[in-house]
């Protein structure tokens, strides 16, 4: 074995000290342009016989100091499918807040991909920092991603394929994040303050409700549906029609009939985050404007209860309202400014209907695009036409009361049965008294593991009973005060009218009286009979 070692150095041994010393005098005494040209020249004659290029994605920017390139970001979740399958080697990333795993290939692994027909080679490098230099910064060993193609392929892939790698990845990376409820009001504590402005605050969104546990009309859920989806399909649409890529929706109807339940399910469908607003706790339409730039697209802006967050219904009718109540508001602002000196009164938002307008659809509601703008109300008359005329609250949408087919859904959802004895009866019910969702929800769900099925319907049609009865009892009441005040009315008309009467009588008596009085002085007068004082 020696003697073959020794044998192999002999023959080659010169041939690499030949390579090396013509190495050396290469690097350390050849001309710097002299080195250009044969670097040209040897790049010529190796891209002749090795017909690949490469393209270099580092992990950091480098103007980017500590935060990682986003196309680096995206290769890597566009590449962890492919990795999973062919690398030998993986490296895990832990996502969504600790709760799940992306798995990439590990440094110097090599994986292929296919792009309409044609092969490319993504190897993951790295290229490993002086170690006699200290760093402050991230690691200094920088990652790298190697594109690998066939010249040939250049157009395709510097046109094509790149843009597609990156948009897939993104996509991905949106599919697998965890997604967020944000707010700005933080109670009593006054919120987060950024420089002080109020900012969002977040929690993870895990709300469960979706379009399958949502009862309602299944019509109307499958156009609310194929309208969500044609949304987030049309971006290109509006931009060719010169619209901000956002949609407004009223959700309207009882408290408990699903509003807020729909929202969820909404998110979870586009599956995107959402903004829960709460108007009363902006400082100013500054304020609000600055929250509106904070927001991220794929999201939905939620303002609940849109009546009683801000005097928004009144705004433009206060304008016609006489002085006196103008002071009469001055005084009530005296009082509330008093109070906060002395801090008892929370502070007043001062956001108005403009402002509110402003948000949904002025300049600044286009950044970021792909956003929809829900807002809820028990009261949908009490709001202003201005603000939710279509165009800003794109589509209305009612949810009432609980149909039979709505309660099927729940039935299913709560207690897994799809028909029964029992249906048609509370079929029946339904159509003859009004009961929301919630309520129906309540009965049905078991309250002990002793509560089947049966049971719990049945609890379901008494309270449906009972709701019919007092909904009975109710109305007659309701008959019987509005005979009653019928009856007030035509009394009091008819003692007005006696009074009229009696009034016009008495005019007439006097009349009667001093014309006759006249008559009988002028007889008197006549007859010479004229008392002197
Ligand atoms: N349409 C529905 N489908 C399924 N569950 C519903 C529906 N409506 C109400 N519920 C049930 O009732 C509860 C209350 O509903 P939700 O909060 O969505 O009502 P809401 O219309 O937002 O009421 P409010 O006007 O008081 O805010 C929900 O947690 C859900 O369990
Ligand atoms: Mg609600």
């Amino acid at each position: 074995m020696m003697m073959m070692m020794q044998d192999v150095w002999t023959q080659l041994g010169p041939t690499i000290a030949a390579i090396m010393f013509t190495w050396t005098m290469y690097q350390n005494y050849f001309p710097h342009q002299l080195r250009g040209h044969i670097r040209r020249y040897t790049d010529k004659i190796i891209s002749y016989f090795y017909p690949y290029m490469h393209i270099i994605f580092h992990e950091y920017d480098t103007d980017g100091w500590f935060e990682r390139s986003k196309a680096y970001v995206a290769i890597e979740r566009y590449l962890s499918k492919n990795s999973c399958t062919q690398a030998k080697r993986l490296k895990a990333n832990v996502v969504k807040d600790g709760q799940s795993v992306v798995l990439t290939m590990d440094d110097h692994e090599e994986i292929t991909d296919e792009y309409k027909g044609e092969k490319v080679w993504w190897i993951s490098s790295q290229k490993l920092a002086n170690k006699q230099t200290i760093s402050l910064w991230k690691e200094d060993d920088k990652r790298y991603f190697k594109l690998k193609f066939h010249r040939k392929n250049r157009e395709l892939i510097t046109n094509s394929y790149l843009k597609y790698v990156l948009d897939e990845g993104k996509a991905i990376a949106v599919r697998e994040r965890q997604r967020k409820l944000y707010t700005n009001n933080k109670g009593e504590s006054g919120g987060y303050r950024y420089r002080g402005w109020r900012i969002w605050s977040q929690v993870v969104f895990e709300h469960p409700s979706t379009f399958d546990t949502l009862a309602m009309d299944p019509n109307k859920k499958q156009e609310i549906m194929d309208d969500l989806q044609t949304f987030r399909k049309s971006k290109d649409y509006y931009a060719k029609i010169g619209k901000a890529w956002k949609r407004g929706y009223l959700l309207y109807g009882p408290p408990g009939t699903g509003k807020s339940s729909m929202i969820a399910a909404m998110a979870n469908f586009l599956e995107y985050d959402i903004y829960d607003l709460e108007l009363t706790a902006v400082k100013d339409n500054t304020e609000l404007r600055r929250l509106l730039i904070d927001t991220t697209s794929k999201s939905i802006i939620v303002i609940e209860d849109i009546d009683c967050s801000l005097d928004l219904t009144g705004q433009r009718e206060e304008k016609k309202k006489k002085k006196d109540e103008k002071d009469k508001e001055k005084d009530e602002k005296d009082a509330i400014a008093e109070k906060m000196k002395k801090g008892e009164a929370k502070e007043k938002s001062e956001v108005t209907l403009s402002g509110l307008l402003n948000f949904i659809d002025g300049l600044w509601s286009a950044i970021g695009g792909e956003r929809l703008i829900v807002f809820t109300t028990n009261y949908v008359e009490k709001l202003d036409p201005a603000l939710i005329r279509r165009g800003r609250m794109d589509k209305h949408i009612v949810l009432s009361y609980c149909c039979f087919e709505s309660f099927k859904v729940l039935a299913y959802n709560y207690l897994d049965v799809e028909s029964h004895d029992y249906f048609p009866e509370i079929r029946r019910l339904l159509g003859e008294t009004n009961m929301t969702p919630a309520d129906i929800a309540e009965n049905l769900m078991p309250k002990s593991s002793k509560e089947n099925a049966d049971t719990c319907l049945k609890r379901l049609i008494e309270a449906l009973e009972n709701a019919k009865e007092e909904a009975k009892l109710k109305a007659k009441e309701e008959e019987e005060e509005r005979a009653k005040a019928e009856k007030e009315k035509e009394v009091k008309e008819k003692e007005e009218k006696k009074k009229k009467l009696a009034a016009v009588d008495g005019v007439n008596k006097n009349e009667k009286s001093e014309s006759n009085g006249t008559k009988e002085n002028g007889s008197a007068k006549e007859n010479g009979d004229v008392s002197k004082d």
